[in-house]
């Protein structure tokens, strides 16, 4: 098992495991992409449902305004974060990553593997509250719980009101997402932590991947860039803008829509000087669930492309870490 002593040194030349050998365009070199930015306190209104559509249909990853997370919560979030990751590595060590909750780098699995992570992370299951395995959550700061706890219960609402939305702009009951999403949904956090590193262009924060989430909200550095979405064969920085919160459509959300919401491809560069810090919020499924696509979504013009599938989370680390996707196994 990997410890939090194997995260990267912000000091050293990257050893060979993190080395990518056909070296990717230095991060700042790359151009910013204009994301869509959707209000979403104006949602029930057919027309701001409909642009929300439009604009996940096309980027698959976007920005969210009025969000109803106050900024003093957000500011919290980051920070109790950056302070756990500031505290010495004893202190770490109690939440140390085991399979797949606590902090560390992802555990190194036998095969054919990509290059391994620039980066650390803490992974904790944060709803329903009987998935929570406290052993995981920092007592250090004293408000890293109260604060993720708070944050928790914002996100619920956040995917529910998006997951209606999608599904009223695609004439379907609200509900259609939460009912095939099953009861209750998995919500999980994926605070990722991102050393300096000397030679940006030959490492990966996050590799390129697609979330296996329905979902993703992620909260951002508030000073660092790292993240980057790929658009029509091109990779592009998503900028950071005060107060807004990115959403990335995640594979089972591809597959639920029947391709109508295409899952965003994306990675984290990592910067040479300054550490970075992002928080993601992942809805995920219930684990007893299959997820098919929605059968109205399904007819003549618009055949079935997935099969049904259940999340597994040791498969998707495996597929994760050898470049694979879940989806692919799922299409038709
Ligand atoms: O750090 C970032 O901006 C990206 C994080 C991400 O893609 C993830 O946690 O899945
Ligand atoms: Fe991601």
């Amino acid at each position: 098992m990997e410890s939090v002593k194997e995260i990267p040194m912000s000091s050293q030349t990257p050893p060979p495991k993190y080395i990518y050998e056909d070296h990717h365009d230095h991060p700042a070199l790359l151009p910013m992409i204009d994301l869509p930015i959707i209000d979403i306190s104006q949602l029930t209104t057919a027309e701001a449902d409909q642009n929300l559509r439009s604009a996940l249909s096309e980027y698959g990853c976007i920005m969210i305004t009025n969000h109803g997370v106050e900024s003093w919560l957000l500011e919290k979030v980051g920070m109790v974060f950056k302070q756990f990751v500031a505290l010495p590595e004893e202190e770490k060590l109690k939440c140390k990553r085991e399979a797949f909750q606590g902090f560390g780098a992802d555990p190194a699995l036998a095969g054919d593997l990509l290059p391994v992570d620039w980066s650390a992370r803490l992974v904790l299951n944060v709803l329903p509250q009987e998935f929570r395995e406290l052993k995981y959550w920092p007592e250090n700061p004293p408000e890293f719980r109260e604060v993720v706890d708070e944050y928790g219960s914002k996100m619920v609402t956040v995917h529910e009101v998006i997951l209606k939305a999608l599904a009223r702009s695609l004439n379907l009951k609200e509900t259609t997402f939460l009912d095939k999403i099953g009861e209750p949904w998995i919500l999980y956090a994926r605070f990722n932590f991102y050393p300096p590193c000397p030679m940006p262009d030959l490492v990966f924060g996050l590799k390129p991947h697609c979330d296996a989430t329905v979902l993703t909200v992620l909260l951002q550095d508030k000073e660092v860039h790292g993240l980057q979405i790929e658009k029509d064969g091109q990779w592009f920085r998503v900028p950071i803008v005060p107060g807004a919160l990115v959403i990335n459509v995640g594979e089972q959300l591809e597959i639920l829509s029947n391709g109508e919401f295409k899952s965003s491809h994306h990675r984290a560069t990592v910067d040479s000087e300054r550490q970075r810090t992002s928080m993601a919020m992942i809805c995920l499924p219930n684990p007893e669930v299959e997820v098919g696509p929605v059968e109205e979504l399904v007819s003549e013009e618009r055949p079935l492309l997935f099969r049904k599938v259940k999340y597994e989370e040791s498969l998707q680390l495996r597929y994760y870490q050898t470049g694979k996707r879940i989806i692919d196994d799922a299409r038709i």
